[in-house]
């Protein structure tokens, strides 16, 4: 399904899009589709891409599919990065990016790579985006002339360009603070070449040639499961397996100088795959409130970093975070709806992604509907959810939020 065509989306309006919270009204969103990349995915291979199995890619894309359906039919406007890659290819100096990122010398040797180069060089804009989101095997390489070592020795069904199968989590690879976008910084190998489809996005897409940068080039780990918008001016960003301190006290040392936020807190997370990012714990469901997995909510700390007026930064804490939170946001406290699951219940559903919820508008989130109980529990505080399946969208370890970039929300009133 394609949500917008090409000539819809080159002609979208001229105001500038910004993000200055989790829960303002949704406008604009990033989604990803997901596409042959999946196809990719062998019980051999599905670890070291970051996905805990081989999912139905048919029964993925339907379940997608109902997701984006379900945002365009509360006005969102949808944009799949499939769509936005092919638009921004049509600028040759984002080829020039597209297959400089996706030719491997170290890997390929001098003359696959020239020969892999000039193929590339040769595909129009929609079969070039295949290539950088699906990745190549030795087998796909275009037929040569002579012999190659490398070509010999490998297998087949090797990857001479790998895959990329958690493009579907387009959180990840983009954040929008206020106005501007920061590129992050993947931690993970399997992940690190997302950026440059991201990077190339945002520079060379009509739509986005007026969009500011947050961040820079910062190459400390940065990952935008980790960032989240409490309030404008508001920014929590967790530590652990994926963002680093170095990470995020970097981003913190930019939004701040940037006078993009007034506060970063920064937030110690467990290394674990379970709570890979922030937003696999907590997510904002209103303005004043957080569904938090229980076992964490009464012993998650902060690190509040302002500036120290002089040029730099100032950290303190640790101090517990709902009340760090709630006073940098400026509000009496941090609601969290009470899930009152009991343990096991808990850490099923939040390994299911039961606390990565999309806020549409305060109050209204979407969420997996395999997540019964804690759905329940937000219905009953006065949040509505908008269930959509995830069976196979899940297998990838990641819910509606990480599954959504918002580029555009209403201002909080
Ligand atoms: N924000 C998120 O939690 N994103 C989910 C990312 C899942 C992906 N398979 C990963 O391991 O990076």
């Amino acid at each position: 399904m394609t949500a917008h065509t090409i000539a819809e989306t080159e002609a979208l309006p001229d105001a500038a899009p910004r993000v200055d919270s989790e829960v303002g009204p949704l406008r604009t969103v990033l989604l990803h589709r997901p596409g042959n990349e999946l196809k990719r995915l062998t019980p051999r291979n599905n670890d070291q891409l970051l996905f805990d199995g081989v999912p139905w890619v048919g029964r993925a894309q339907e379940e997608h599919d109902a997701f984006a359906a379900t945002l365009t039919s509360r006005g969102v406007e949808v944009l799949l990065l499939a769509d936005v890659l092919v638009q921004a290819l049509e600028d040759n100096r984002a080829r020039i990016a597209g297959i400089h990122s996706a030719v491997n010398e170290r890997r390929l040797g001098i003359d696959l790579a020239d020969a892999l180069r000039s193929h590339l060089t040769s595909l129009p804009a929609p079969q070039l985006a295949q290539v950088l989101m699906t990745g190549m095997t030795f087998e796909e390489l275009p037929a040569a002339e002579g012999a190659s070592l490398v070509r010999k020795m490998h297998l087949p069904i090797d990857f001479a360009v790998d895959p990329l199968p958690n493009l579907l989590f387009t959180r990840d690879s983009s954040v929008w603070v206020g106005d501007r976008v920061a590129i992050t910084s993947l931690a993970l190998p399997a992940r690190d070449r997302e950026t440059t489809l991201t990077d190339l996005i945002y520079a060379y897409h009509p739509r986005f040639r007026r969009t500011g940068r947050a961040y820079g080039a910062h190459s400390a780990p940065l990952e935008g499961g980790d960032v989240l918008l409490l309030a404008p001016g508001v920014i929590a960003i967790g530590v652990g397996e994926r963002t680093t301190p170095a990470g995020a006290e970097s981003f913190a040392r930019s939004a701040l100088a940037d006078g993009l936020a007034h506060t970063v807190l920064a937030v110690p997370i467990k290394q674990e795959r379970a709570t890979m990012h922030l937003d696999t714990v907590c997510t904002m469901v209103d303005r004043d409130a957080v569904v938090m997995y229980p076992a964490i909510s009464d012993s998650l700390t902060a690190y509040p970093m302002r500036s120290d007026g002089d040029g730099g930064v100032r950290v303190d804490g640790p101090v517990p975070f709902l009340e760090a939170a709630a006073e940098a946001m400026g509000i009496e406290r941090l609601r969290v709806i009470d899930t009152g699951l009991d343990t096991v219940t808990a850490e099923r559903e939040q390994w299911d992604d039961g606390n990565n919820t999309l806020a549409v508008a305060p109050g209204l989130v979407v969420a997996y509907e395999r997540n019964v109980e804690t759905n329940a529990r937000l219905e009953d505080a006065g949040v509505e959810v908008l269930r959509i399946a995830g069976s196979e969208l899940g297998s990838g370890r990641g819910g509606p939020r990480c599954m959504s970039c918002p580029i555009d929300r209403a201002p909080l009133v």
